[in-house]
């Protein structure tokens, strides 16, 4: 029996899912997934390679549009709102909940094109010196602004991996997020440059609600408050992330954090 997903948090519910199913053509990978997710705390995503994460978190954006054959079904709301309707202006959509990839993507342009880009094509800027304060802002946010503000119009691709998923979530800052996804956000860096994307998560919590997919346990501890524990695209247990990890309600979430699979 899947126990109730409700997280208690003295914000409002930001993004909020009801029996959400996910089918790829005839195949389905999650099964009736409720959650709700507030501004206050950032949300975890664990569960073995599969398990149906990375779908979830996609249907958060409606990502899965741009697969062929992934249908979803049931409903998510942003601020209330059905974000599955068909008048929903999705480029909007993911402007508002924004992503960030396992493989840092910047786009093959400066450092600081790839931060104006998305605030110039949502007519969010009046005039160079805003769009400049912009890029600077979002850096800045991004924790990035110090090691490349002498040289912004060096192409962000030269930058190194760590630096290129700043880059990224500085990109996703720029267009004034109010959700940002993160999908495995570390898994292609190193110690050092994955501390410091932790570092960032504590730092962005709060002014964004974030959701982040891992496979590593231990960050889940660090940088969530809340976690999701997803097992063949059920949500199995979502809760208080020390709790989880210390006292799981469920079985299944006792045997994935103890190491017996996954
Ligand atoms: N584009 C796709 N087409 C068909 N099936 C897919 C597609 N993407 C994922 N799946 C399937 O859906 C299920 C869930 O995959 P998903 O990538 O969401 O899991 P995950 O928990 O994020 O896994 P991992 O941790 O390995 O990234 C898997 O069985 C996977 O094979």
């Amino acid at each position: 029996m899947i126990e109730d997903h409700s997280v208690k948090s003295d914000r409002p519910t930001k993004m909020s899912a009801r029996n959400v199913n996910v089918f790829y053509g005839q195949k389905q990978a999650i099964s009736g997934v409720s959650i709700d997710v507030d501004m206050d705390n950032v949300v975890a995503f664990i569960g073995p390679s599969g398990c149906g994460k990375s779908t979830f978190l996609r249907t958060l954006n409606r990502m899965n549009d741009t697969i062929p054959g992934a249908r979803v079904e049931g409903q998510i709301t942003l601020d209330g709102t059905d974000i599955y309707t068909p008048d929903m202006d999705v480029v909007q959509l993911r402007a508002r909940v924004g992503m960030v990839f396992q493989k840092p993507n910047p786009f093959p342009k400066s450092i600081y094109e790839n931060v104006a880009y998305g605030p110039r094509i949502h007519g969010l800027v009046d005039g160079k010196a805003d769009l400049d304060a912009i890029v600077e802002q979002s850096l800045r946010r991004a924790g990035l602004w110090d090691e490349v503000k002498d040289r912004l119009n060096e192409s962000g691709t030269a930058l190194s991996g760590g630096q290129q998923q700043r880059l990224c979530i500085a990109r996703a800052i720029a267009v004034d997020p109010e959700v940002i996804l993160m999908d495995e956000p570390c898994s292609a860096l190193d110690p050092i440059a994955t501390a410091k994307i932790e570092e960032l998560i504590h730092e962005l919590r709060g002014r964004y609600a974030i959701v982040i997919v891992t496979h590593n346990m231990q960050q889940a501890a660090r940088v969530s408050q809340h976690t999701a524990f997803f097992h063949l695209g059920q949500l199995v247990e979502y809760g208080v992330t020390s709790e989880i990890f210390t006292n799981p309600r469920e079985v299944r979430t006792k045997d994935y954090i103890t190491g017996r699979y996954g």
